[in-house]
């Protein structure tokens, strides 16, 4: 393992999961996954490998074979520029899926990744993840090797919920579409283990993050993104032909008139309903200007996902309620090269761009619009506040008042100086603040700290074992799993010791060792190769029972055992358990679900505490803190990859809540059907786990069948 030294050129992983990214013609607004985000990484991945101290940037997102969506997205590695590339996981179902729907395979992708990582000739300097589903992924990845992860929200889910319930849709329909807890629960996750925040805009910390319970402004970073200045510039002439002017013509009766201009995903955060209908409603602008809408590409909206389905329909109804046949152009295709000639068109008609989005994070089109020369009105709901303070290019408006947004572009259209002020204004300055050069300049100096800071864990494994390297292994939880049903017991006892020279056998126990040593005696269980003991806070080696120290030594990181016990030990319905269940990293309780706070309530107290732990509750009534790298799933992944065996190899039985990531990801999980009421029920659909109709061991033996485990 090649530490990194001062000398040493960085290597840089960005993760960017969802979207359709590729080196050329990004195919942005084609949906509501491919836009501002997608270009961002590719441009920061190719700005970042030309700095002379970089010698490697790898974009990682996810490989997607669908007929639908072109061959480039299936390529496994992609050449971006001298020293970048993008590389494609598999993870989940081979086509291409909306974001919403990847949350069950990202514990796969990073299972998938890391494997990928480690046949690199060394693992990266740092971790950059962008979203909160890479963000769900680079946590993982961050506990599993130790390095330092870097963070980029580019929209945080709390903020586009307030936002969405101000504009009156209901909670229930929000989660529905947008399965917006389990993306909060992963960005607030990410918060509290990422060592930086990197943000394009102050307002984005004051006002997007600030929502979060993990809130740490002090570990934030505002690097503005940049804008490709070639491709964005202003008219090179009056009469500029731009072809695209044909498409306009289509649909608009006097096609000389100045142009309102609003370009995004047809994505009901974009609110561009609500400029139609500020449109429709003021008189006074449809004399001035038409309004043209750019909204992705599109064949047959009856084909489109559901959120970019509902916004194009609202278009076509509210235009045809407010009669604006001749006034609006709403153009189903255009293709990446029209974009910087559509913005064009607009300045050369002395129009204006508008972003009415209910929240900005921070906006790539108002850059684009600037370095085209055209005045902008925008929300005054995130990145926007910034770009227009640094360039005073334009006006703010509350994206919820109709007249005020009319009025805001009544204001410009009306007066040719305020237009040419801002004009001038948007041009020297958008070059002055943003560029992407500037920015990748700017994070390696930000980073550079960080990037030697990572501890990453040995390769080899801690213990020489007698030559016993098998393929194959079954880690099991012991209570209520492998123990409940004697007569279940004996027979998996019977086919352990049978097929023993093939197998590891592990447990993988909240139990301190020698609670577990004490089951083993009294029920007769073969000595395990390997125990995962007190959460996996504990690694033991039989048969001589060795501790893994390096294990120890990496799930130390951040733990504050006193805080935590300060913290939890104010909360009703919590009471410590025995002396004899505590650990140096195992805070345990007994947990009253009658007075005590939900397991919710629990982990927002940590993570406004800042108190990265890990903290589960098993059957309902034991509830246990211990570090954030330690769990029974992150112990079996160190000890797969330090033995060589690969995931799909491992049968990880469990029944509680506890088991949960032991059994996620590439394992072959199985389910006893004795498992505790609701835990574990969130894995009803993730693939890889078995939901068994025996219960205790007949469960494990049972799933040893269904997985034809013995011949894998
Ligand atoms: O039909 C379309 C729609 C969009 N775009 C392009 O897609 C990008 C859209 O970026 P942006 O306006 O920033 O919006 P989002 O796609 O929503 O991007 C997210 O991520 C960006 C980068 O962090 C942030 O700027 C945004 O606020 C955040 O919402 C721009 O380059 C547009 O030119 C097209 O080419 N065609
Ligand atoms: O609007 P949402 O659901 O917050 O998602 C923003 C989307 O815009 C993007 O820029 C598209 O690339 C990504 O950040 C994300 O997919």
């Amino acid at each position: 393992m090649i530490e990194n030294t001062n000398t040493e050129p960085l290597y840089i992983l960005l993760i960017s999961v969802h979207g359709l990214i590729r080196g050329r013609d990004l195919e942005l607004g084609r949906d509501a996954d491919t836009g501002g985000q997608t270009k961002y990484v590719v441009e920061l991945a190719k700005a970042l490998a030309k700095q002379p101290n970089v010698g490697r940037v790898d974009l990682v997102t996810r490989r997607i074979i669908d007929t639908e969506v072109g061959p480039d997205y299936a390529e496994l590695a992609e050449p971006l520029a001298e020293n970048a590339q993008i590389v494609r996981i598999e993870a989940g179902p081979e086509g291409y899926i909306r974001k919403e729907e990847l949350w069950d395979h990202l514990d796969s992708f990073a299972d998938n990744l890391l494997t990928w990582l480690h046949r690199q000739p060394r693992l990266p300097d740092i971790l950059h993840s962008h979203y909160a589903d890479a963000g769900y992924v680079g946590v993982r990845l961050a506990h599993r090797t130790g390095l330092s992860l870097i963070h980029t929200g580019h929209s945080l889910g709390r903020d586009k919920c307030r936002r969405l319930l101000a504009m009156g849709l209901a909670m229930e329909d929000i989660e529905l579409r947008y399965h917006m807890s389990r993306r909060i629960d992963a960005e607030e996750d990410t918060l509290t283990n990422a060592d930086l925040v990197i943000t394009s805009t102050r307002n984005e910390i004051e006002e997007q993050y600030e929502l979060y319970d993990c809130y740490t402004p002090d570990k934030m970073a505002i690097i503005p993104p940049g804008t490709d200045l070639d491709m964005f510039h202003p008219p090179t002439s009056a009469g500029e032909d731009i072809a695209f002017a044909e498409t306009l013509k289509m649909s608009l009766h006097e096609p000389h008139k100045p142009m309102i201009l609003a370009l995004s995903r047809p994505d009901e955060r974009k609110n561009i309903v609500g400029l139609l209908e500020a449109y429709g409603g003021s008189p006074r602008l449809q004399q001035l200007a038409n309004l043209v809408i750019i909204a992705g590409n599109r064949e047959d909206i009856r084909e489109l996902g559901e959120g970019p389905q509902g916004v194009l329909t609202e278009l076509l109804l509210v235009a045809d309620y407010y009669d604006l046949y001749g006034r609006v152009a709403l153009p189903k295709h255009h293709s990446a090269d029209d974009v910087a000639d559509i913005y064009r068109l607009a300045a050369t008609s002395g129009g204006v761009f508008v972003n009415p989005a209910l929240t900005e994070p921070f906006g790539l089109t108002l850059l684009e619009a600037a370095a085209s020369g055209l005045p902008l009105v925008a929300t005054e709901n995130g990145g926007p506040v910034d770009i227009i303070g640094n360039c005073s290019n334009g006006l703010l408006v509350d994206p919820l008042d109709k007249s005020a947004i009319a009025e805001a572009l009544v204001t410009i259209l009306e007066n040719p100086k305020l237009w040419q002020e801002f004009s001038v204004n948007g041009l020297q300055n958008v070059a002055r603040y943003y560029s992407w050069d500037a920015h990748a300049q700017a994070y390696l100096r930000t980073i550079r700290t960080l990037s030697q800071q990572g501890v990453p864990l040995p390769k080899t494994p801690p213990i020489v074992k007698t030559g016993r390297y098998q393929k194959l292994a079954i880690f099991t939880a012991i209570d209520n799993t492998l123990l409940g049903d004697n007569e279940g017991l004996a027979q998996f006892v019977n086919l352990i010791r049978e097929k023993r020279k093939k197998l590891l056998f592990g447990i993988a126990t909240g139990r301190r060792l020698d609670s577990a040593l004490a089951i083993f005696k009294k029920y007769r269980i073969p000595m395990p190769d390997i125990l995962i003991t007190s959460f996996g806070t504990e690694i033991y080696y039989a048969p001589q029972l060795i501790a893994d120290i390096a294990w120890t030594y990496h799930i130390d990181h951040l733990w504050t055992p006193q805080v935590l016990r300060r913290v939890i030990g104010k909360l009703p319905g919590l009471t410590l358990q025995a002396k004899s269940e505590q650990s140096r990293y195992k805070l345990s309780y007994h947990y009253d679900s009658n007075s005590a706070p939900s397991m919710e309530e629990i982990l927002t107290l940590l993570r406004q505490q800042e108190l990265s732990a890990n903290c589960t509750l098993s059957s309902g009534q034991f509830l246990d803190f211990v570090p954030a790298r330690a769990s029974k799933g992150q112990a079996l992944r160190y000890i797969a990859q330090q033995w060589h065996i690969p995931l799909e190899r491992i049968l990880a039985t469990g029944g509680s809540g506890a088991d949960e990531d032991m059994l996620r990801g590439n394992t072959l999980g199985v389910v006893v059907a004795n498992r505790h009421c609701e835990e574990l029920s969130i894995l009803g659909d993730t693939e890889h786990v078995y939901f068994a109709e025996g219960s205790h061991a007949w469960g494990i033996l049972e799933a040893i069948e269904h997985y034809d485990f013995f011949n894998r």
